[in-house]
């Protein structure tokens, strides 16, 4: 099973001002979902800008082991040769996803329309995760499971001769359950139907489209969108660019805003709408981000952004925003903590099953370093202003909360320190090179 390297306690001071242009890696979930089409692919498809990240690299790993070529070249870009859409093979070995939800709940789907015995795990953290949320659509589509209790990893899944297209109405904001579906879906006879209540990032939809797929999206007068895919499709190769990931922006924003002085462009950010969250909640709060450079990359837009700092008022954050500031809640937390006045942050379930709990993680954190916050089911209320910090903060293998009271640490009294930056490596493994090069301080210190 997964396993990490020993844990690595990391501290914050707070820092003088952050200036510079920096660049953070490519999109997590464009990276996944990259490596996994070019695998049902017909051709070679070169992806530049790949996130050289752990759980993207399990995923190569993984469409190695499901028959495909993936190798990176000499020129840094990645190449992978597909098999076509049923061609997987068979893996011989447990597949192995570590930290990532991402890669493993849409590998499930890909795999699921073949009839093919597949076995997957994960760290510590994956094998708490719920897995039903895709089992349940997988299983109405003819696989067959064998899972831990609850429906958790490790679990082994064979696919049905004929698999059934079948009409699924997403019960949660979830882009990776829908995702699940529709690549099932590609080696499935018919047409499979996603209904999608809470538009959720549609990246799956728009690389499907561009691998020559034939879909179509209807979203009705309630925002209820509809997507229909045709299956046994020929995809093929495709020449993919991966903008700069939002997810990981976040933090060179976040931490720009907050240190005084600050001024810093963050390059080439992915500005998918259902991205966006967190950029519309700072500039509600008072925050100082400007579009320096827009353009357009494989039809999605992306920006250059000159943040300086600025003082910031508390928000109420609507539910509605959730799906499209998921992955950023435990960072706008720390723009909320040094916030005057009170941020609400509304619609927060999702948090709870990510790579930790993230909103108990949050709280916990906030409350160790001095930030008056209260934690209900589904939201977080802040009470901001002056940080005091010297708190030590539990990570549980969560890359989100480490990364997170880092960027704390450069605004506080006293420094924050996190149980173990190991797990950074996951999403974001040039964050510490980037943010000091940037003027922030961090040392290594003892749990
Ligand atoms: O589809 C994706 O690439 C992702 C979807 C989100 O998860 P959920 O689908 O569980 O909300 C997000 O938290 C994750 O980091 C990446
Ligand atoms: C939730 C996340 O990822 P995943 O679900 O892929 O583990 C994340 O990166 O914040």
């Amino acid at each position: 099973m997964g396993s990490h390297a020993a844990s690595r306690p990391l501290r914050a001071r707070a820092s003088g001002p952050l200036a510079g242009s920096l660049r953070v890696p490519g999109d997590k979930s464009i990276s996944h979902r990259s490596l996994m089409l070019g695998a049902v692919a017909l051709g070679e498809t070169v992806i530049e800008g790949l996130l050289e990240a752990e759980d993207v690299l399990n995923t190569a790993a993984a469409m190695r082991a499901l028959g495909a070529s993936v190798e990176k070249g000499d020129d840094g870009c990645w190449r992978v040769r597909g098999l076509g859409v049923g061609g997987l093979l068979e893996p011989t070995g447990v597949i192995d996803f570590g930290n990532a939800g991402t890669g493993v709940r849409l590998t499930m789907g890909l795999v699921a329309s073949q009839p093919i015995a597949v076995t997957f795990t994960g760290d510590a953290s994956l094998v708490k995760r719920p897995m039903r949320r895709v089992l349940d659509p997988l299983g109405a589509m003819g696989v067959e499971v064998i899972a831990r209790s609850g429906g958790r990893l490790p679990l082994t899944m064979r696919g049905p001769d004929t698999p059934l297209p079948i009409t699924y109405r997403v019960p949660m904001a979830s882009a990776q359950v829908k995702s699940a579906v529709l690549l099932a879906g590609l080696g499935t006879p018919g047409v499979t139907t996603v209904v999608e209540p809470v538009f959720t990032r549609d990246h799956t939809e728009r690389m499907l489209a561009g691998f020559g797929a034939a879909i179509e999206v209807a979203t009705d007068a309630d925002g209820v969108r509809t997507i229909r895919l045709e299956g046994r499709p020929e995809l093929k190769a495709q020449a993919v660019t991966v903008p700069a990931d939002p997810s990981s922006a976040a933090f060179p924003i976040v931490a720009a805003t907050v240190v005084p002085g600050s001024d810093v462009v963050v390059e080439g950010v992915l500005m998918n709408p259902a991205r966006i969250g967190l950029i519309e909640t700072l500039l509600e709060m008072g925050a100082d981000i400007t579009v320096v450079a827009e353009r357009e990359t494989g039809g999605e837009k992306l920006a250059d952004l000159r943040v300086r700092h600025a003082d910031l008022s508390g928000v109420t954050v609507p539910a509605e925003r959730a799906p499209s500031m998921i992955d950023e809640y435990p960072v706008l937390s720390v723009a909320a903590a040094v916030a005057a006045g009170e941020t609400r942050m509304l619609g927060l379930e999702e948090m709870r099953v990510k790579e930790s709990d993230r909103l108990a993680a949050v709280a916990a954190g906030l409350l160790a370093n001095g930030v008056d916050c209260t934690e209900g089911h589904d939201f977080l209320v802040v009470r901001g202003g002056a940080v005091p910090g010297g708190g030590l903060v539990a990570t549980h293998l969560d890359h989100r909360i480490a990364m997170s009271f880092l960027i704390l640490g450069l605004v506080a009294r006293a420094p924050v320190t996190v149980d173990d930056a190991a797990m950074i490596a996951t999403s974001f493994p040039t964050f510490e090179a980037l943010m000091t090069g940037a003027g922030a301080v961090f040392e290594p210190a003892e749990g």
